[in-house]
């Protein structure tokens, strides 16, 4: 079995003087607030970024992430240099979690692109409660890994390579 996740840059980025914006959902909140943990946590320990300098704001559910980071990259000031978003998606019964999984993931890609503004695309889409439970790093799974963490790596390298 491999190691799940993003495998660190072998460059050491320095995030001591970037501002990141943790943009998180309501829904499914317990898997949602593990993956948040997850993300400010390696922003602190792994990159220095400073405590005051993450902002966590949270919105009703994954569809409205793309509009919400949207609007807090273009109004805030000082800017973000990245904005990591996160919510959990677990399919129903219905054709709902296929709607709004796609809505979302083409949303914050545009976003990141219009605002050349680093969007991470940190929605679990899955299929099962144990999947999500899993890939926040809870349960009981060995191969558990909480993804936020390759969130967090993803946001800084991208925000210092779009400063080059
Ligand atoms: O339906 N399931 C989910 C969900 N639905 C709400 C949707 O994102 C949005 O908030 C509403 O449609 C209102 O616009 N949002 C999630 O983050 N995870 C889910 O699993």
């Amino acid at each position: 079995m491999f190691t799940k996740g993003v495998t660190p840059s072998e460059t050491p980025y320095d995030g001591s003087e970037f501002r990141i914006l943790i943009l998180h959902t309501r829904w499914n909140l317990p898997v949602v607030e593990a993956l948040v943990t997850g993300a400010r946590e390696t922003l602190l320990s792994e990159f220095n970024v400073k405590m005051e300098n993450i902002s966590i704001k949270d919105v009703p559910g994954s569809y409205e992430l793309p509009f919400a980071a949207q609007e807090f990259i273009k109004y805030s000031d000082p800017k973000f240099n990245a904005v990591i978003c996160i919510g959990v998606l677990i399919k129903g019964s219905t054709m709902h979690f296929e709607y709004i999984a796609e809505a979302t993931a083409h949303g914050i890609m545009r976003v990141g692109l219009d605002t050349r503004t680093p969007c991470v695309f940190g929605v679990l889409t899955c299929l099962t409660d144990e999947q999500a439970l899993e890939r926040a790093g809870l349960g009981e799974s060995p191969s558990k890994h909480n993804h936020g963490i390759d969130w967090a790596r993803c946001a800084v390298e991208l925000a210092v390579r779009g400063q080059q």
